[in-house]
């Protein structure tokens, strides 16, 4: 593996990455490198005006980002990090920098400005050295920037903002993602794909060869005659070098290649050593430990879910360990080492005098939050975590795995698995619901449906998208329709005023009863949960009360067409052999099926979350 040499400088090193960028995580994480992630608290607010070029001020950004948290991990005592890594990406047009935008106004007029243009992306890095001599921290900066210029189509303002209420933009330079949906918008890239994504690491790994290899004086000569060094901006000929150093910018005696001139005896032995050095040092497999081990991180924020410490901190002062296990009856030694993972896992906040949420927490895991996916998470922890233990007899069975949990036959799916007692209901039901309501409002705006006065979910269960239809389209009347056991319990759920007058539950059971009549109809994750039979079923009932021109929305998470890439939407299929008997599709499966069933005109919507939207409209026969 040719960049080795360059990455394994730092693999016995404390690398610290001064970011919160995803996307800077994944890239660094891929190529192998190894390191801690601390979010700079450095305030992106320079002086544009006083930077003679904008790469100027993307490079003091990011040297400032890392020297904030080079500083702070120093001062509070942390182990001094040897090497904090810290970025900023810009995009330039026509003289002006952009960032991040502020809100959905911010970004419609940043991509218009885009539109049809070639803009520039330049990401600045700083790579800071320390090291903390009688106390005291020494930095060494060594910065440099990448230029990509990159070009979008012309782009009308429908398309803008139905990209930009994807939610995509928001926390992207320039507003887009060239990496998800927003590389549709681009035309053509010239440089580094990566530095626009956030981080240039062919330049960072050449910036750690002219770090950790500077050319001798005697390879300098020696190029001049032979031409035989490889040249610093250039990382693909190095030979890691035995006891080289650690340090950068210091250069240790003994290169392979010197080795390789002590004669025949020694280049053959230098040959092996070089070749064994770089055959020993593979790169690190990060991204495969981290999914080695990632089902202990899923299973310790249940825990701390299950046991309520996030509702306990929730917008508390913070706790000891001590206090935080007593209020919720564990052991000390047992609940410092959950709260311990949690704050690594970046979940809690730790600090002397204790643990406290974070911002994440309120919002997401304590249990009483709007947004709350506790619903989910205790669905996941007590019935998919132990069906997911038969993982291996569903491949193997092409099956759900119910039977062996109940240790029963399962005839009726939901009756006997899902709804088997009020309980297993409303678990389930908190579950639809939180994650219904991370998404509803998105897919509620993803088309426009003010042509439909009367919309019918069909199997709406707690009514979560109905509230957002009924909010977003206030002349529509929602019909929820679900069985019995479920309308009787979605009383837990009920809507808000002023939306509540436009919501009616009615009980019946999709596959047997007459179906509300609507002129929209919409089926929020409910083709997944069914073996094709089925959805041929629901499908054909659903056209038979369409008018034409009636709608048809569907909501699922969609898989792409290749079943390569889409690895959220591919994942829940796996959910769905081991749950249910169903599956997730393809925009060109859904469009398939809709079209056999009389619905034509099929626009979709990737929301980029957990569901997407697809319309379709009924035509006459
Ligand atoms: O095509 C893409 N362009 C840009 C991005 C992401 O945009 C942000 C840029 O913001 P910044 O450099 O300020 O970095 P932050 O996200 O705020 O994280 P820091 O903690 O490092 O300040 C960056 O995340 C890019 O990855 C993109 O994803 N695609």
């Amino acid at each position: 593996m040719v960049l080795c040499p360059v990455i394994g400088k730092l693999l016995h090193k404390r690398v610290v990455l001064a970011s919160a960028s995803p996307r800077r995580q994944e890239i660094l994480s891929n190529a192998g490198l190894r390191f801690e992630v601390v979010p700079s608290k450095f305030k992106e607010k320079l002086d544009k005006a006083s930077f003679a070029t904008p790469y100027g001020y993307a490079m003091e950004t990011a040297k400032q980002k890392a020297l904030e948290v080079a500083n702070r991990m120093h001062q509070k005592d942390l182990r001094t990090p040897d090497v904090v890594i810290g970025a900023d990406t810009i995009v330039t047009v026509g003289g002006l920098i952009l960032e991040k935008p502020v809100d959905k106004q911010d970004a419609y007029r940043m991509l218009s400005r885009l539109s049809g243009r070639e803009h520039s992306v330049f990401t600045g890095v700083a790579i800071v050295h320390c090291s903390s001599k009688e106390h005291q921290l020494d930095t060494r900066v060594s910065e440099f920037y990448e230029e990509t210029k990159v070009k979008f189509s012309e782009l009308s303002e429908e398309l803008l903002w139905e990209y930009i209420h994807s939610g995509e933009p928001m926390d992207k330079a320039g507003g887009y993602g060239i990496q998800a949906l927003g590389g549709m918008l681009v035309e053509s890239v010239h440089g580094d794909f990566l530095n626009v994504v956030g981080f240039p690491l062919n330049h960072f790994c050449k910036q750690l060869v002219k770090l950790y290899y500077p050319p001798r004086p005697e390879d300098l000569r020696r190029r001049v005659k032979h031409n035989s060094i490889p040249a610093v901006d250039t990382f693909e000929d190095l030979s890691d070098v035995e006891g080289s150093g650690s340090e950068p910018a210091q250069r240790d005696t003994g290169s392979c290649d010197e080795k390789a001139q002590a004669g025949e005896a020694g280049q053959a032995a230098a040959e092996a050593e070089c070749h064994r050095t770089q055959e020993t040092l593979p790169p690190f497999p990060t991204r495969l430990l981290e999914l080695i081990d990632g089902f202990m991180l899923s299973k310790a924020l249940f825990t701390a879910c299950k046991l309520k410490v996030f509702d306990l901190l929730k917008d508390e002062a913070p706790q000891k360990a001590a206090d935080i296990a007593s209020k919720v009856d564990t052991s000390v030694c047992g609940m410092e080492r959950l709260l311990n993972i949690c704050a690594a896992m970046g979940l809690l906040e730790k600090t002397e005098q204790g643990y406290s949420n974070t911002e994440t927490a309120n919002l997401y895991l304590a249990s009483d939050g709007e947004y709350s996916l506790h619903g989910i998470i205790m669905h996941k922890n007590d019935l998919t975590w132990n069906l997911f233990t038969y993982l291996e007899f569903a491949i193997r069975e092409g099956t759900h795995q119910h039977h062996r949990l109940l240790g029963k036959k399962v005839e009726d799916l939901f009756q006997d698995a899902y709804y088997q007692s009020p309980e297993t209901r409303l678990r389930f039901m908190r579950a639809m619901h939180s994650m219904v309501k991370l998404t509803a409002c998105q897919v509620a705006t993803a088309f426009d449906l003010s042509r439909f006065s009367s919309a019918c979910d069909v199997g709406g269960c707690t009514g979560a998208l109905a509230r957002e239809l009924a909010r977003e389209y206030p002349r529509m009347q929602v019909t929820v329709f679900d069985l019995p056991d479920i309308i009787e319990l979605a009383a837990h759920f009920q809507p808000a005023r002023p939306q509540a007058a436009q919501i009616h539950f009615a009980a019946g059971d999709f596959f047997r009863d007459p179906l509300p009549s609507a002129e929209l109809y919409v089926l929020c994750r409910i083709l997944h949960d069914w073996p094709d039979d089925k959805v041929h079923k629901l499908l054909s009932r659903v056209a038979e009360s369409c008018k034409p021109g009636a709608g048809l929305l569907l909501v699922e998470m969609l898989l792409d067409e290749e079943k390569r890439v889409a690895q959220r939407a591919l994942m829940q299929s796996l959910d769905m052999l081991v749950q249910t008997e169903g599956r997730e599709r393809s925009p060109g499966e859904y469009q398939c099926l809709l079209e056999l069933h009389g619905f034509h005109q099929v626009q979709v919507v990737h929301l980029g979350g957990v569901l997407d939207a697809i319309l379709a409209t009924k035509v006459a026969p």
